[in-house]
């Protein structure tokens, strides 16, 4: 970073720390100290990738190929780290001094829950008294071709994310010679456990959360028949649900979502195994608390033999403000519009889990959003396979914070238009 951004590091509006050895804490002094500063996000760490899982091109190779460049992170987080960073470079380059001063925050173990990196800038913040006046970070972005019947494309700004928990199941037998096995086995009995939190998923709770804003906001975009279902929300809540629960990235609006993502069991084949253990990771959905999400695994697994322990969990986020009085929210809406023109900007609920989250003290607006482009098939990019960015979403991604900083440089935003009936 400081090799290919030598102008922020050297320059004496900024100063730039290191927290918890890894991760990046940058200041950028604003000349007006009285307007409330703000907080752009990104994180440096990325999830493991395997070439061998059928990469088109090595993962951390970066490889462009037509038009796009391959690689872990180029979605998460990596457009995020180096689009900021290269936006503040011009800005400076340029003699461009902010009026309104702000962080940027780098945390290095997103990926493992931010103990480390964001836990700790947050509490070096907290420590200076410092309040902010917004938070930008990574989580939604601009879908295009997802949902059916939703005409263009739709930037959705993550107003909050849903909960989280990771539960461990595990069962322990004694061992013994694999030929002369016990009835029910500990990988049976785990097996099965898993099958039925697979077989049973959570209710369906679309229309009783912040997801309902979302498709609000849109109802205007879908075409004929489909918009008068939308702007009906409070009668056709349960059709919709069931027509977005048929596919995986619509169906995490919908519910609180079960994914069981480690499996482990047995030393060897001829012996019967002392211990099965599963973990299950499920994003909680707004009108959902953590303990009600552990009371239903309980009477799904509904077996005293399967233990169940909670590993890790939060209840979902407050919901950030989106009205026309949100500086943070208006000042993001503007800025997408001014580089996409054609989007419909609407608020959203994030699916995962971000950093933001450990800032929740700081501020009370907390936004997760990214100018990047989902088309049809790219969400299971997302941690999955062949992650990519095209050239031109990365000059846009760089646009938008160009853009943004300097957007936030108003004092206030403008009163909103009186209508003629308020006249
Ligand atoms: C017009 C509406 C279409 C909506 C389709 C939404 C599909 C959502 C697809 C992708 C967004 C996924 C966001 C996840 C961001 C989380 C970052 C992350 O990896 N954090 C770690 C973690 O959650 O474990
Ligand atoms: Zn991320
Ligand atoms: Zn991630």
């Amino acid at each position: 970073l400081m090799k290919t951004f030598p102008t922020i590091f050297s320059s004496s509006l900024i100063q730039h720390e290191l927290v918890a050895n890894y991760s990046h804490l940058f200041w950028v002094q604003g000349s007006q100290p009285d307007l409330l500063p703000y907080l752009l996000l990104a994180h440096t760490d990325v999830v493991p990738a395997s070439e061998s899982d059928g990469w088109d091109a090595p993962p951390f190779s970066a490889k462009e190929i037509d038009g796009f460049i391959y690689g872990r992170g180029t979605i998460d987080d990596k457009s995020s780290v180096m689009g900021i960073l290269q936006a503040l470079e011009y800005l400076l380059l340029k003699g461009y001094a902010p009026r309104r001063g702000f962080y940027i925050s780098l945390g290095h173990d997103e990926e493992v829950m931010g103990y480390m990196g964001a836990v700790n800038i947050a509490s070096v913040l907290k420590q200076r008294g410092v309040q902010l006046l917004f938070v930008l970070d990574e989580g939604f972005a601009v879908f295009d071709g997802l949902i059916s019947g939703l005409e263009g494309p739709a930037a959705l700004i993550g107003t909050s994310e849903k909960g989280f928990a990771t539960v461990k199941l595990s069962v322990s037998m004694i061992p013994g010679h694999s030929s002369m096995p016990p009835s029910e086995t500990s990988i049976g009995i785990l097996a099965a456990a898993v099958k039925r939190l697979e077989d049973n998923p959570m209710p369906r709770l679309f229309g009783y959360g912040p997801e309902r804003g979302t498709f609000e906001h849109l109802a205007h975009k879908f075409s004929v028949p489909v918009r008068f279902i939308m702007s009906n929300l409070w009668l056709f809540s349960p059709l919709i649900g069931w027509v977005l629960e048929r596919k995986p990235d619509t169906n995490a609006f919908v519910r609180t979502t079960t994914a069981v993502t480690m499996f482990n069991a047995g030393v060897k084949e001829n012996v019967i195994a002392s211990l099965a253990e599963a973990y299950v990771n499920l994003r909680i959905h707004p009108a959902q608390s953590l303990q009600e999400v552990m009371d239903l695994i309980q009477s799904t697994v509904g077996d005293q033999r399967v233990k169940i322990e909670l590993i890790d969990g939060s209840d979902p986020l407050p919901v950030s403000s989106a009205d026309e009085k949100s500086f943070g929210f208006q000042i993001i809406k503007k800025t997408v519009l001014e580089i996409f023109s054609t989007v419909t900007v609407a608020p959203g609920i994030c699916v995962g889990n971000t950093d933001s989250r450990h800032y929740k003290d700081l501020t009370s607006d907390i936004y997760r959003f990214i100018p990047i482009w989902f088309k049809p098939g790219d969400t299971q990019r997302f941690h999955g396979i062949n992650e990519r960015i095209s050239i031109k979403n990365y000059e846009e991604i760089v646009a938008f914070y160009f853009s943004l900083i300097q957007n936030c440089d108003i004092q206030k935003l403008p009163e909103p238009h009186s209508s003629v009936h308020e006249l």
